[in-house]
C-alpha cells in the first residue's frame, strides 16, 4: 500500500522479478482496477473480471467510485479466491499490489474483507511505499507517517515501511527522523517554525515516537532494484512476528466474532420462539371466537 504515486506497481515489480530471479514461487495479484497497462505479470487481475470503464458509464460515476464499486464487487468473490490460493501448491509469496487511491482499498468495506480474509488464512504483513523524494518534506514525512501508523493500528498486521525512490532521494533524512526527534524538530524550523501545521507535526511527532519504535523501514530504489537485498530479512521476520504475535489475536478475535454469532443466533431463535408463541396465542383465542360463534348459531 501507499500513497498515489509512490511506487507501488513499479514496486511489485521489481519484488516480483527479485524473487523469481531467486526461483521462488511467487503468485501475484493487481487489485486496482483503474490500471492502464499492467507492467508486472499478474496471476490474478481484478481487471480480467470487472470492466472498470464500463461501470462508469453504467452507473454514472466517478473514478474513484468505480475503484470502490469494482472492489466491492471483486470482494464478493474474495473467498473463492482464498480457495484458489490454497489449492495451488508450494506458493512461498503472494504479492498484492492495490489501487493508486489508497483510501479506496485502507479505508473500504471491501479493503477489509479482501486484508482480514488474507491475514486469517495466510501469514500477511503490510509494506507501505513512502516516495522519498516528496517525503523529504517534513509535513509530508509527517503525513504518511500517520497513514503508515492508522495502517498499522487499523489492521494489526506486521507493516514493514519502504522508502522508495533512492535513487533520485536518499532515504537517510527520512529513517534519520525517526529516530531521532530533535533532527525532525529542526526540520520544522527551517521551513515553518510558527505555523500551526508546524505545531501540529512537532505534536504528532511526540504520539509517533512510540509507533517508530522497532519499526522495520528500510530505502530502496524500485527502478534500480537497490536495497531489495534488505527487504527479504524484512519479510520473513514480519513472517515469524505475524506467526507469533499478530496470529494469536486474530485468532482471538475470530473466536469472540463466532461467539457473538452464536449468541446472536440463539437471540434469533428466541424472538422466532416468542413470535411463534404470540402466534399460537392468537391462533387458540381465535378457535375460541369461532366455537362460540358455532354454539351460538
Ligand atoms: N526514479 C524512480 N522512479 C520511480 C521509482 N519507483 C517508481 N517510480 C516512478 O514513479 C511513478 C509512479 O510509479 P507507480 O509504480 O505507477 O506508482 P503507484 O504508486 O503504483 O501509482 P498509482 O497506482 O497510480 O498511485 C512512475 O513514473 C514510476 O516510473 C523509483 O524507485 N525510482
Amino acid at each position: 500500500m501507499g500513497m498515489a504515486g509512490s511506487g507501488k506497481t513499479t514496486f511489485v515489480r521489481k519484488l516480483y522479478s527479485v524473487l523469481k530471479v531467486m526461483q521462488k514461487n511467487v503468485y501475484s495479484i493487481n487489485l486496482d482496477p483503474a490500471i492502464r497497462k499492467l507492467s508486472f505479470p499478474a496471476n490474478l487481475d481484478i481487471c480480467d473480471t470487472i470492466n472498470y470503464k464500463k461501470l462508469m458509464q453504467e452507473y454514472s460515476l466517478g473514478p474513484n467510485g468505480a475503484i470502490v464499486t469494482a472492489l466491492n464487487l471483486f470482494a464478493t468473490k474474495f473467498f473463492e479466491v482464498i480457495d484458489l490460493l490454497n489449492s495451488k501448491q508450494g506458493i512461498e509469496f503472494i504479492i498484492i499490489d492495490t489501487p493508486g487511491q489508497i483510501e479506496t482499498f485502507s479505508w473500504s468495506a471491501s479493503g477489509s474483507i479482501i486484508t482480514e480474509a488474507l491475514s486469517s488464512n495466510f501469514p500477511t504483513s503490510i509494506i507501505y511505499v513512502v516516495d522519498s523524494v516528496r517525503t523529504v518534506n517534513p509535513n509530508s514525512f509527517m503525513s504518511n507517517m500517520l497513514y503508515a501508523s492508522s495502517l498499522y493500528y487499523k489492521n494489526q498486521l506486521p507493516i514493514i515501511v519502504v522508502f522508495n525512490k533512492t535513487d533520485l532521494q536518499p532515504a537517510e533524512t527520512c529513517m534519520n527522523w525517526m529516530i531521532d526527534f530533535e533532527s525532525y524538530m529542526e526540520s520544522l524550523d527551517g521551513i515553518s517554525s510558527h505555523s500551526y501545521l508546524a505545531n501540529l507535526n512537532r505534536s504528532l511527532a511526540l504520539v509517533l515516537d512510540e509507533f517508530y519504535q522497532d519499526l522495520p523501514c528500510l530505502g530502496v530504489s524500485s527502478l534500480t532494484g537497490f536495497g531489495f537485498e534488505n527487504l527479504l530479512p524484512n519479510m520473513h521476520k514480519s513472517r515469524q512476528e505475524y506467526i507469533s504475535i499478530y496470529l494469536p489475536e486474530l485468532e482471538k478475535k475470530k473466536k469472540v466474532i463466532e461467539e457473538n454469532r452464536v449468541k446472536q443466533e440463539i437471540q434469533k431463535m428466541k424472538k422466532d420462539n416468542e413470535d411463534l408463541s404470540e402466534i399460537r396465542k392468537f391462533m387458540s383465542e381465535l378457535r375460541t371466537v369461532e366455537k362460540n360463534n358455532e354454539n351460538s348459531t
